[in-house]
């Protein structure tokens, strides 16, 4: 083992050009915290300082945890101490000075240098902007690992079952020490030597990452690290209810000296992104830094504080943070989860994959779109579905007609309700008279949403006027209809009469789709649309131009209708109402048929004992219905289906569109040898249905990603709400037990941080980013610090993320308890 001495600093510098090289972005941060480092080591050896009581015992860690490194302490970057803090007496948690360590593994034995000849291990520089750690010079293989250190990890007490004890539980006797503000010294560079202000505990200052026990023990302790398939549970725990107990209970303090120039974003280099939108590429590493707060901070705190002091030793030392290191013993750790008792832990396992350091965010965060869906491109004549703007305006709209009502005593046609439903809102026009027959039913009808009671969901009602007579036999095939479950069919529920409508009527609740609207409606109900320019097209122009349809749309239509119909059939059903006026389509090109099992109870034939007697007659006849159907889509009009222009309809068919969609039509419509049969449409269809299954998983990806925003809005709108609940509580007054002592009033601040910042002119200063930033650090509880500044200007509080979660989570179990009377 050779020596090894801090003025060897041409490995540092190496360590440090390489690292900054290999990641630009993350450059400055990475050159500022490291340079610090070596200074303070450099420092610490030129002072060569005795170990105090307390360093050594941070040394005999390592007989309780052989997981965690000696060298990693020497380098801990974020452990508020240096140099200018040595007339203090150091904490437990503060680490001794490099020259002083053992690398060798005893305890308290001389400092080693690494085997001669040994290379930095390139594996290690992609956690450096992670963590923000330093690299730690390896003895035993001449690689680097990064520093991984807690002092109060609870691996790390003597007595192993202690370290069992789930470490979130939130303690509350434990005293905030950001309450016992001292004022700054009176030396000229007093400003420049932020204080720490002594915890009324002896407890250490450590800052606390959500999972960083289970991660760096080798053994399974809880940690509150997110798994991504219980994401619920975690939302409820990481919002605040179960926060882990940090034993940090000091912070900072300054004055609001003017001179004291501090400037928010100066601690660490971190530059936000410099887009206001809530879902901006940060980055997951981004927020489990350990940097102080960023740039994006308080204007106000910016302007109060301006100055010098970016990347200043002293503002370094402010900043602590501990990253997280799965490389111990050089063991992968998987989380696991555990249901115990209805809360969900994650215990981390080792697998036997060696040298991996796996650094797991300690956050939520939406963490962009997936290049899937970013560089999604649309292809030629595909339905176009992709875009989110047009997704979110799409259910809002659903939404919005979803909730419409018609007032019934305004419109007294409408009855206030129907049977088990109510809130019928009219979904055609019906006039006063005469009233129309439906080309379908042979009788006159009626749509409505309502909603129904029992769940209050919303359906279709179809009301068939004047229908009294219902053959008991024909709720058979009801009863397999309300059984038949398929994304192309709209789903019959219940039938039965009523008396509502001030006749006897029959009612059909299907369910309901917002926004629906016919095929025919879609397709043929244009003025503009007319057959007989179509017949005139020569050839020269193209099928858009000719008013005809895309063949891809077509196709869509057809596997959908196809498979459809091959449910039904399977189900020993027929269709019997496949017309255009009887396809519903949503979006662009969903398509449901729709009012099923409605022509098997008006249309029954009760000359036969059995009510299937005639399913097979009726399913041929569906198949000639999908013909008429494809034939009225590829020439855009339904009088492409008159008799006497049926050849000419095939002709369009041939010059525009390929022989499958010919041949099919032809299948469909001409009597077959033997019975049609919609598997052998299949062939037809081909590889088409590729593409159609490849459209729908891309519209599923798109989707889901949506979706995935969405839970993170959620998350932060739980937290909002819960601390507004908290804020100012006008039961408390200024009572001062409550918002404006303790950790109440730490949050207040923080919520002018978060909400009432103004810029150097005074006016408000408003970025969403900011907002879902911070409340996203909150969330993880990141050991990054933040500058509360009071309403008068005249204080500024220094507290970490970690110990406002810690408030937020305390002051909310605390309105519970009052709020259940416990
Ligand atoms: N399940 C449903 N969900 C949402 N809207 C529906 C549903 N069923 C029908 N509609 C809407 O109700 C309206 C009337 O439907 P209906 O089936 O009566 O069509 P129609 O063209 O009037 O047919 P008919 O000539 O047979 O009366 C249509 O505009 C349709 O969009």
């Amino acid at each position: 083992m050779v020596e090894y001495t801090n003025d060897d600093a041409k490995i540092f510098d190496h360590i440090n050009n390489v690292l900054v090289g290999e990641f630009p972005s993350f450059g400055i941060a990475k050159e500022s915290k490291f340079q610090q480092l070596m200074q303070r080591n450099q420092s610490y050896d030129a002072s060569q300082q005795p170990l105090h009581a307390s360093q050594s015992e941070m040394l005999n860690y390592n007989k309780y945890d052989t997981s965690l490194s000696v060298e990693a302490k020497a380098f801990q970057p974020s452990i508020a101490v240096g140099n200018q803090f040595s007339q203090q007496a150091p904490m437990p948690g503060i680490l001794p000075p490099f020259a002083n360590l053992d690398i060798s593994g005893s305890s308290g034995g001389p400092t080693a240098r690494p085997p001669m000849g040994s290379q930095p291990n390139p594996s290690a520089h992609e956690f450096i902007p992670r963590n923000m750690s330093a690299p730690v010079l390896n003895p035993h293989n001449g690689g680097f690992s990064i520093p991984e250190f807690i002092p109060n990890h609870p691996m790390a007490r003597p007595n192993g079952p202690q370290a069992q004890t789930p470490s979130f539980i939130p303690t509350t006797q434990q005293p905030t020490s950001y309450l016992m503000q001292q004022t700054i010294a009176t030396a000229p560079d007093a400003h420049m030597r932020p204080q720490h202000v002594q915890s009324s505990t002896s407890s250490p200052i450590v800052d606390y990452i959500p999972g960083a026990a289970s991660l760096l023990s080798g053994n399974h302790m809880p940690s509150p690290v997110p798994g991504p398939a219980l994401e619920p549970k975690l939302s409820a725990s990481s919002s605040g209810f179960a926060s882990p107990p940090s034993q940090n209970n000091s912070s900072t303090y300054y004055t609001a000296d003017s001179s004291t120039s501090h400037t928010a974003g100066s601690h660490g280099g971190f530059t936000t992104p410099g887009t206001s939108s809530p879902y901006s590429r940060q980055t997951v590493d981004s927020l489990s830094t350990n940097h102080t707060t960023p740039d994006r901070s308080s204007p106000l705190l910016s302007r109060r504080l301006a100055g010098t002091h970016r990347g200043s030793p002293s503002l370094a030392q402010v900043s602590t943070g501990v990253g997280v290191n799965m490389s111990d013993a050089g063991m992968l750790q998987q989380p696991v989860a555990q249901e115990n008792g209805g809360t969900t832990y994650f215990y981390t396992q080792k697998s036997n994959q060696q040298g991996m350091s796996v650094v797991m965010p300690p956050c939520h965060v939406f963490p962009g779109s997936p290049p899937s869906i970013e560089y999604m491109s649309l292809k030629a004549n595909a339905p176009s579905f992709f875009m989110a703007n047009e997704l979110r305006q799409a259910i809002m709209h659903k939404h919005s007609l979803t909730m419409l009502t018609v007032d019934t005593e305004q419109d007294p046609s409408v009855p206030a309700e129907v049977d088990n439903y109510h809130s019928l809102f009219p979904l055609e026009y019906t006039p006063e008279a005469p009233l129309q027959k439906s080309g379908t039913f042979r009788y006159v009808t009626t749509c409505y949403k309502a909603i129904k009671y029992k769940d209050g969901l919303p359906y279709c009602v179809r009301r068939i006027h004047g229908f009294r007579q219902v053959n008991e036999k024909c709720m058979v095939l009801v009863d397999m209809w309300k059984k038949l479950q398929h994304s192309n069919v709209v789903q019959l529920r219940e039938v039965f009469t009523s008396k509502a409508f001030g006749e006897h009527s029959l009612i059909f609740a299907h369910d309901y789709y917002a926004g629906a609207e016919t095929l025919m409606a879609r397709h043929f109900q244009n003025p503009n649309n007319n057959y007989a320019s179509k017949t005139k097209w020569n050839g020269g122009t193209t099928r858009q131009n000719a008013g005809l349809l895309p063949e891809s749309l077509i196709w869509t239509y057809v596997v959908q209708l196809t498979s459809a119909l091959r449910c039904i059939h399977m189900a020993g059903l027929a269709c019997r109402v496949l017309d255009p006026t009887k396809v519903i389509i949503t979006d662009k090109s969903r398509l449901r048929i729709n009012s099923v099992g409605i022509l098997d109870v008006l249309a029954y034939d009760n000359s036969h004992a059995n009510p299937r007697a005639h399913i097979q007659q009726y399913q041929q006849d569906d198949m000639v219905s999908l013909g008429k159907v494809v034939l009225a889509l590829a020439c855009n009009s339904m009088s492409a289906l008159n008799p006497d222009t049926l050849q000419r309809s095939i002709e369009l068919v041939v010059m525009n569109y390929s022989s499958d969609l010919k041949n099919l039509i032809l299948y469909l419509l001409t009597p077959q040898q033997r019975p049609h049969n919609v598997n052998d449409i299949m062939p037809m269809i081909g590889a088409r249905f590729y593409m159609q299954l490849d459209a729908a998983m891309m519209r599923a990806d798109v989707i889901e990603n949506e979706l995935a925003k969405e839970v993170e809005n959620g998350r932060l709108f739980r937290m909002l709400g819960k601390l507004g609940v908290i804020n100012e509580r006008p039961e408390f007054g200024m009572e001062p037990a409550w918002s404006e002592t303790g950790d109440r009033y730490l949050l207040k601040l923080f919520r002018d941080h978060l909400f009432h910042q103004v810029t150097e002119t005074g006016a408000p200063w408003v970025d969403l980013a900011h907002i879902v930033q911070c409340l996203n650090k909150l969330d993880a509880g990141v050991p990054e610090k933040v500058c509360l500044m009071s309403r008068d200007e005249q204080n500024v509080l220094v507290v970490s993320y970690a110990e406002l979660k810690k408030a937020f989570s305390k002051c909310f179990n605390e309105l519970l308890v009052n709020n259940t009377g416990v």
